[in-house]
């Protein structure tokens, strides 16, 4: 494995092999954990030269939010990149992404507006900037995010349409936890009783299934319904928003008529969890 910090660096030994190599990118934050390690997994079955960029990205940290305090173990890190068969690991120093008068942002607001955000207005704009120089600098034929990010993925994919990038996006499941709890390294900040309480956040959204697959289609009522769930279950909780959005589009859906994704965020403390699932229903299915 090549540990590259230049991307200068980067771009010229990715030239190299596009015209005669597939060339797989899996962007991550670092501080891994197996939602990463299953990312790696798959691209490294799909892929000749697999890159992996590890960068906490600052301009899609907020003004205080947790950019200084995100969690950081790189030579963890690299060790486990390098066990799951990456050929390349991008670890570039803090200063050397953006030019100090940097100038150019890359937008999908019609997605952005909504859900994370609502209360992360700049986040989805660092995320989608950042994401465009991964790809102008490693130029990959293929690229994998988690669907636990899924209003991130929904907006990327929307981006590289719109703007005719070649690259493929990949969407893959989310890992989670025996007990439920979406894997994020976020998660590290829970104190014990936020950790045991943690696992409920997965569960409401199981619970709101199985109410629309007991014949709600309001979402009105879901969202009535889940707040008075989660208040019961996570007292140490501050529910952030709790939406029924539609799979492509992320537009929240007032009636449930076809498949959705239900997605929630909600403060633990001062940690933010999010998670969400697809729920597959047939198109037209509160017709029959
Ligand atoms: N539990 C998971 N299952 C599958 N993919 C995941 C999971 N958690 C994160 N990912 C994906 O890994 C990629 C890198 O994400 P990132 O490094 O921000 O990790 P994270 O755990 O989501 O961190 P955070 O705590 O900031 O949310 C993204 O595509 C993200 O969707
Ligand atoms: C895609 C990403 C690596 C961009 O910084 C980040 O948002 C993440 O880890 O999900
Ligand atoms: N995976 C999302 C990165 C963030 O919350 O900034």
């Amino acid at each position: 494995m090549e540990i590259v910090r230049s991307p200068d660096r980067l771009q010229q030994v990715c030239l190299g092999y596009r015209p005669t190599k597939v060339i797989g990118l899996v962007p991550t934050m670092g501080y891994f954990h197996a939602g990463h390690l299953s990312l790696m997994n798959w691209m490294r079955e799909h892929c000749d030269i697999l890159v992996v960029s590890l960068f906490v990205n600052p301009s899609q940290f907020g003004p205080g939010e947790d950019l200084e305090t995100y969690p950081r173990d790189a030579e963890r890190d690299a060790r486990l990149a390098e066990e799951h068969g990456v050929d390349i690991l991008f670890m570039p120093p803090a200063g050397t992404m953006y030019a100090r008068d940097h100038a150019t942002w890359v937008e999908v607001p019609a997605l952005a507006r909504g859900l994370c955000g609502a209360s992360r207005p700049v986040h989805f704009r660092g995320v989608a900037t950042v994401v465009t120089k991964l790809f102008n600098l490693v130029q990959p034929h293929v690229a994998a995010f988690g669907e636990k990010d899924r209003q991130q993925l929904a907006i990327i994919r929307r981006m590289v349409r719109d703007l005719n990038m070649p690259v493929k996006i990949a969407g893959r499941p989310i890992v989670r936890e025996p007990d439920g709890l979406a894997m994020s390294s976020r998660n590290a900040y829970l104190a014990d009783d936020e950790r045991k309480q943690a696992p409920a956040l997965y569960k409401g959204l199981q619970a709101a299934e199985q109410w629309i697959r007991q014949g709600e289609v309001r979402a009105s009522v879901l969202r009535e319904r889940i707040t008075t769930w989660y208040a019961e279950r996570l007292p140490a909780g501050r529910l952030d928003y709790f939406e029924v959005v539609d799979p492509d589009s992320m537009h929240p859906v007032s009636e449930i008529s076809g498949p959705v994704v239900l997605a929630v965020a909600l403060y633990l403390g001062k940690t933010r969890l999010i998670d969400n699932i697809l729920v597959d229903l047939p198109h037209g299915a509160a017709d029959s």
